[in-house]
């Protein structure tokens, strides 16, 4: 997994790189700007007018060089040059400049802007500092008053790789980050100027991340396949564990369903699904794969995994929960109101074993740990909790932070929006159940099963778009072990 490192830190790690690669610091540019160039015509027809705002350093130097790249693939491309003669541009920036001064129209910003359907934000990149000065400010409202789509080089002009946006910030409606996503673009907070933001690998030597302390991580589809137990021809049912889940209340039957049926799409051997017993005749029908119980203290010896909470109601459960946490002897999911009765009774943090898994979403998340007043305080509360608890701690939302006892910080890479819909949660609950039944370390549980549920999504979400429900992401789980090539 790639380190998230601060902003002030890149240019010391594209040095490093340089340093270990022998490779110039215009080749990296190079890098960075074909990548970028073919993911936009993976995405835009080579029909559209573009316009690119360049700065004068790193950022601008990319937009040079995405001209170069884009115009030669057929594309109109003007540009807007945001500075003028008499200032430094960056070494970088000044040979791709060069390279396209005869070939492409460009105009010094003179508060006109010549007309496109997509405008290219390479202005200010990673490389701002202290507050906006005044010129800059007016071509940032210049930039946002283009009607056209708005694509942001590597950050949003006028953010700053931490923290939260001020008014004065490029709006973007797509974010392509290079090599590593920079912690701002992961705040909700800052969704307003990022739109949807994708990270691009642009050949950073991976050992050029070991001279930096960070305990964040971003967690890719290359990082994910080596940490799942393979299956071969011998292999058995019980290999693939039993499980069970916990939940179904009167009226909410339907989340421990979504979670049963998830973790057999995940593989699980055995699925035991214990409900109220109001309940057992429509879980028995609504999932035939499953065998259910109705006791409040079932025996628990001879379950791999048990994963607790998905639509259990918490009226009278206390008893209940702390039955399981005490004498469950195999790993542990808890989640929904396995989570608020914890949030509801804070000595229930002293029962839960090390190790478990902890699902809460935004909500469940300030019941368990307190109202935070930004996503930056439920970061840091969330690591802290994992850390005191050894717990493993997965914050719900476009890209998931997995928080691990060692004080590691784990953001998802893969989702989308489509799965903000009822049950996707309880879809989580019953794929990390079911991989902790299948002996995954709770660590590669939570890894895999977190990035797995999210592209499950994805795939889900780009056939059914906006009316994508929770079962049309299980039925997409095992389309997600062959996107890995995993048997
Ligand atoms: N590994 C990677 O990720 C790679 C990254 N790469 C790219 O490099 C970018 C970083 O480039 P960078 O370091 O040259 O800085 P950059 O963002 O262009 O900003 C400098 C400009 O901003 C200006 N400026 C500063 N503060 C200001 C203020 N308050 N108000 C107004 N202006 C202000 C400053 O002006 P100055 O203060 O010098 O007069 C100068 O003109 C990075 O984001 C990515 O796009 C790729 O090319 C290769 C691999
Ligand atoms: N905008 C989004 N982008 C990516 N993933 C999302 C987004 N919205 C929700 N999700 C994912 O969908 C799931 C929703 O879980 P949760 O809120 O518990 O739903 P429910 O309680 O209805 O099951 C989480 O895993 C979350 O990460
Ligand atoms: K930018």
């Amino acid at each position: 997994m790639i380190k998230i490192l601060p902003g002030e830190k890149i240019s010391a790690l594209d040095k490093r790189h340089l340093e270990l690669t022998g490779q110039k610091g215009i080749e990296l540019m190079e890098q960075a700007a074909k990548a970028f160039s073919s993911w936009f015509c993976k995405n835009f027809d080579s029909k559209n007018s573009i316009i690119i705002w360049c700065g004068a350093g790193n950022n601008g130097g990319d937009g040079f060089a995405i001209a170069r790249i884009l115009k030669e693939k057929g594309f109109t491309v003007s540009l807007i040059e945001c500075f003028e003669p008499s200032d430094n541009l960056s070494t970088d920036c000044e040979i791709n400049r060069n390279r396209i001064l005869e070939s492409i129209r460009s105009s010094k910003w003179r508060g006109q802007i010549p007309e496109s359907s997509i405008a290219i934000d390479a202005f200010l990149g990673v490389g701002l500092k202290g507050t906006l000065r005044n010129e800059a400010r007016d071509k940032i409202k210049a930039f946002n008053s283009q009607e056209a789509i708005k694509v942001s080089v590597d950050i949003p002009s006028g953010l700053k790789a931490e923290g939260v946006a001020g008014s004065d910030v490029v709006l973007s409606d797509y974010t392509i980050s290079f090599a590593q996503p920079k912690l701002s673009l992961l705040l909700p907070e800052n969704e307003f100027c990022v739109g949807d933001l994708k990270v691009l690998d642009i050949g950073i030597d991976s050992r050029s991340y070991h001279d930096f302390q960070s305990d964040f991580y971003f967690l890719q589809k290359q990082d994910v396949k080596t940490r799942h137990k393979l299956f071969h021809r011998f292999s058995h049912k019980g290999d693939f564990g039993k499980i069970m889940l916990v939940g179904g209340g009167a009226g909410k039957v339907g989340a421990i369903l979504l979670s049963g049926e998830s973790a057999l799409r995940t593989g699980s051997g055995l699925v035991f699904l214990n409900v109220n017993s109001s309940e057992i005749l429509i879980t028995q029908i609504g999932l035939r794969e499953a065998m259910t119980s109705i006791e409040k203290f079932p025996r628990l010896d001879g379950f791999d995994a048990i994963g607790i909470g998905p639509g259990w109601g918490m009226g009278n459960r206390e008893e209940q929960l702390e039955y399981f946490l005490n004498m469950a002897k195999c790993p542990l999911v808890l989640d929904a109101d396995a989570l608020n009765l914890i949030g509801e009774n804070p000595a229930l943090w002293n029962l839960i074993p090390v190790k478990t898994i902890l699902t809460p979403h935004l909500k469940e998340f300030d019941r368990l740990a307190g109202e935070s007043s930004d996503q930056l305080e439920r970061w840091a509360k969330a690591k802290e909790l994992a850390v005191k608890f050894k717990a493993i701690i997965v914050l719900k939302g476009a890209n998931s932070l997995i928080s691990l006892p060692d004080g590691r910080q784990v953001f998802n890479s893969s989702g989308t929006q489509f799965m903000a819909t009822a049950g996707a949660g309880d879809v989580l609950t019953g794929m990390l159940t079911s991989l902790l039944g299948q002996g995954y370390s709770p660590e590669n549980a939570a890894l895999c099963g977190v990035f797995h549920h999210g592209l499950a999504g994805e795939l889900a979400g780009k056939r059914f778009g906006r009316g994508t429900i929770a079962r049309d992401i299980i039925k997409a789980i095992p389309m997600t072990f062959s996107e890995l090539g995993i048997s």
